[in-house]
């Protein structure tokens, strides 16, 4: 309730000239934060997951927009998603600019805004800032992708490396501990600072030491359980020999492409599962040794349509993102369903 009136509070309520009745609610990212949490985060995801592999869901590929002679790139992710609770015809628009973080006043490289629409009429009923879902969502997809393909067999979960330690980087390596009591958490960047400041930050507010900065990526990867990888790296930043067998990744990391932060062999070694299978293939085209290995969704293993891997096999999460991620993961929350006006 509290969350109910301070939404409304912060809404801002549009009228068109031609029609007083309309109205179009803006949603900002102080709202969003205040009423996000993990774990319902989490549970929305999974609910997508599912929904995505019942066939419930109309959403075509995104559309990748590249600024030339640049590394920026615009995504656009229509769906319409028919479900009483869940229901939606939106669109988001998100961006990834990197250099945004050296500008002299940093901001996100990530950038997203969510549109919401009637689904009788069509007509834009509300606009949701988007980028903090984006940011819970995406490491969100990662943990309900890890707990299916690897917590529930019973794998071990004592050590995660995570390399790139950027926005997707720290709320990785945090939701992941959370959900998962990792007893280390390996934290491994580029600019080797970052890291070693995030580990001293993130061991500072958890009053642990469990938080470790590592300043390589193979010493960081080798005896890990889990890796994820959130960087923009257009090479390979981990390799097939540095893994052991039944270990459990999660490549985030995109800008221009997916599929460039592991290396080849490690695709071809391993079992890759994806969000969406149909929103992936544009991107996975023209990798044919990621394809040849593509078992299927998320969704199916957590439906029970898709057997799991066997324990010893390498199993690899690639979350491409799309629309219907992004409503379901704000509309479960009773407070959202003020946009169902
Ligand atoms: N799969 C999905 O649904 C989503 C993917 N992303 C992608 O995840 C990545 C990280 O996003 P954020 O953490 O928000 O960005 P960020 O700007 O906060 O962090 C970027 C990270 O990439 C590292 N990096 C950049 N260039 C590199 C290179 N050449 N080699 C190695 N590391 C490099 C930086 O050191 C930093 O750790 C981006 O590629 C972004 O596009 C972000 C959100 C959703
Ligand atoms: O799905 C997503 O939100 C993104 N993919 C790459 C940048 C952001």
């Amino acid at each position: 309730m509290k969350n109910f009136l301070l939404l409304n509070k912060l809404l801002h309520l549009y009228r068109t000239p031609e029609d007083q009745t309309y109205r179009m609610l803006f949603v900002d990212e102080s709202t969003v934060k205040k009423i996000l949490t993990w774990e319902n985060t989490f549970k929305a995801v999974e609910a997508a997951m599912q929904r995505v592999s019942d066939g419930r869901i109309v959403q075509k590929p995104r559309i990748m927009t590249f600024i030339p002679n640049t590394s920026n790139v615009m995504g656009t992710m229509p769906g319409y998603l028919q479900d009483k609770q869940f229901g939606a015809l939106g669109c988001k628009i998100v961006t990834s600019f990197p250099n945004n973080a050296k500008l002299e006043n940093p901001l996100p490289s990530v950038n997203a805004n969510i549109m919401i629409l009637d689904e009788t009429t069509g007509i834009m009923k509300a606009v949701i800032a988007g980028t903090e879902i984006t940011t819970q969502r995406t490491a969100a997809a990662s943990a309900v992708a890890t707990k299916y393909l690897y917590v529930n067999q019973s794998k071990p979960c004592i050590v995660l490396a995570v390399l790139g330690t950027g926005v997707q980087g720290k709320i990785h390596a945090e939701m992941f501990r959370h959900f998962f009591h990792f007893q280390e958490v390996r934290l491994w960047n580029r600019t080797k600072e970052t890291a070693r400041s995030l580990a001293e930050e993130l061991n500072k507010k958890y009053n642990t030491d469990s938080f470790k900065y590592y300043e390589d990526n193979e010493s960081c990867v080798r005896g890990a359980d889990v890796i994820v990888t959130t960087t923009n790296s257009p090479v390979a930043i981990v390799r097939l020999s540095w893994l052991k067998p039944g270990a459990h990744l999660n490549a985030v990391g995109a800008n221009r492409h997916h599929f460039n932060e592991l290396d080849k062999e490690v695709y071809r070694n391993g079992d890759l599962f994806v969000d969406s299978v149909e929103t992936s293939q544009a991107e996975i085209a023209g990798l044919d040794s990621v394809a040849d290995n593509l078992k299927g969704e998320v969704g199916a293993v957590i439906n029970g349509t898709l057997k799991n891997s066997p324990n010893d096999r390498i199993t690899i999460f690639n979350g491409i993102g799309k629309f219907l991620r992004y409503r379901i993961g704000v509309v479960p929350q009773k407070e959202l369903q003020i946009l169902r006006l």
